[in-house]
């Protein structure tokens, strides 16, 4: 990638996105071709159209998505389908109409089996079922691994397809509803704590709750308790605070620093091409490349090691009403090893980081 091209970040505000603008400019790069969700979407196929004929990107970073955690890809599965199959088709097929000269095409590890062997390697793709809670979505990024696989095999494009284990860092998705495990905690551990020292103002704020005018300080309180109560953080009988921690805690996951994963999206941009990943074999399968630290922790130990880093001394408690998905999904590394990149940043340290992003953003 010549320093000068014109690089399209789509999704340049989001968790990766923003990260991988991040890491390009500390790498020298300049010229960049940006537009947030409200300048385009994505899913506007007549829209995508044009603006790859105005601007004529060089390169191609597909990091925008409709993304979210387990409850909202379970809830929402049409949309999870819809507009993820709606975006990669448009940013994919365009790319290629526009003569751009590389892309890169964010999936997911949820693309392999429910019940894979682990650690993952590539080729277990589709050797089985997905896990039911994200199949959608799972569906439509194998969808956009395999058109990239499509057009570099029948129009010898070069795009690479990687396949990120689960995410964490700067400019996560806090929402309790949507967003994933680990920033969910962070900010339910956060709360938590608040509860625990009597901050009702910062709580207040936190849910964006309006000041109640004439009305005394218990009426708030009451107000913001029913907020807190809403996404399982609640008052003790032992005096303590409880937060709720989905499922029964026993799930495996392994948990990837948002700027290493930027790191490793600029990495393959600048040093792997799909025909080093192809070799000389005739049929072409399983040349995407898991990104992961092939490390995992289960769920429950997470949340004691969130709850430390934060200061939350209350308890911690787990509802297996909400689901666990996938018990274990722990990618196997070796062959983004073998092209050279490893991930830097260990769990405690990002989430030492994370928590020092969330408090001061
Ligand atoms: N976070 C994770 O743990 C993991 C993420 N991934 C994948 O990594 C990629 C990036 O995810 P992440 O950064 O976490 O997601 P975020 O939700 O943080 O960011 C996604 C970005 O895409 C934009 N976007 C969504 N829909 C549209 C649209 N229709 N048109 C234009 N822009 C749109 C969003 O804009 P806006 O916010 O304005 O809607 C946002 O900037 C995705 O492909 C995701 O599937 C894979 C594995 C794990
Ligand atoms: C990366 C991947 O991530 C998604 O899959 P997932 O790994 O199941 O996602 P998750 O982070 O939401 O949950 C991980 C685990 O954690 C548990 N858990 C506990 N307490 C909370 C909690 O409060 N919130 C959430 N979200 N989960 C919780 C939860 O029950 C589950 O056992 C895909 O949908 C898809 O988006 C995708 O690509």
């Amino acid at each position: 990638m010549e320093k000068n091209a014109k690089i399209f970040v789509a999704g340049h505000r989001g968790l990766v996105g923003s990260a991988i603008l991040n890491n390009l400019k500390e790498k020298g790069y300049s010229n960049f071709v940006l537009r947030t969700h409200a300048e385009l979407d994505l899913c506007n196929q007549a829209a995508v159209v044009e603006f790859f004929d105005q601007e004529k990107p060089e390169y191609v970073f597909l990091a925008a998505a409709h993304v979210g955690g387990i409850v909202a890809n379970n809830l929402y599965r049409a949309d999870f389908i819809y507009r993820n199959l709606e975006i990669q088709n448009n940013v994919i097929y365009n790319s290629y109409r526009t003569g751009v000269k590389k892309l890169l095409f964010l999936g997911s590890t949820c693309i392999y089996p429910g019940l894979a062997p682990q650690p993952m390697k590539e080729d277990c793709l589709l050797t089985s079922e997905l896990e039911y809670t994200n199949e959608p979505y799972a569906l439509a990024k194998i969808a956009g691994l395999k058109m990239c696989e499509s057009f570099n095999l029948q129009y010898d494009t070069n795009y690479i397809a990687v396949m990120p284990t689960n995410l964490y860092g700067p400019n996560d998705n806090f929402n309790l509803e949507r967003s994933h495990v680990l920033p969910a905690l962070i900010r339910k551990a956060h709360l938590g704590k608040q509860l625990m020292d009597g901050n009702w103002e910062f709580i207040r704020k936190d849910f964006n709750l309006a000041p109640v005018e004439g009305v005394d300080g218990t009426a708030t309180q009451e107000q913001i308790l029913e907020k807190l109560n809403k996404y399982g953080i609640t008052l003790s009988l032992d005096g303590k605070v409880n937060i709720e921690i989905w499922g029964t805690g026993t799930p495996l996951r392994e948990f990837l620093w948002s700027e290493d994963m930027a790191d490793a999206c600029v990495f393959i941009m600048e040093h792997v091409d799909f025909k080093d990943l192809k070799g000389d074999s005739k049929e072409v399968r399983n040349c995407h490349i898991n990104i992961g630290t092939g490390k995992e922790i289960s769920i429950k130990e997470l949340a004691y090691l969130i709850a430390k880093k934060v200061g939350f001394n209350g308890n911690i408690v787990f509802n297996a009403d909400k689901p666990d998905g996938t018990m274990r999904k722990l990618t196997d590394p070796s062959k983004l090893h073998s092209l050279g990149w490893k991930h830097k940043v260990e769990l405690e340290e990002g989430v030492a980081m994370m928590y020092d992003w969330y408090i001061n953003k």
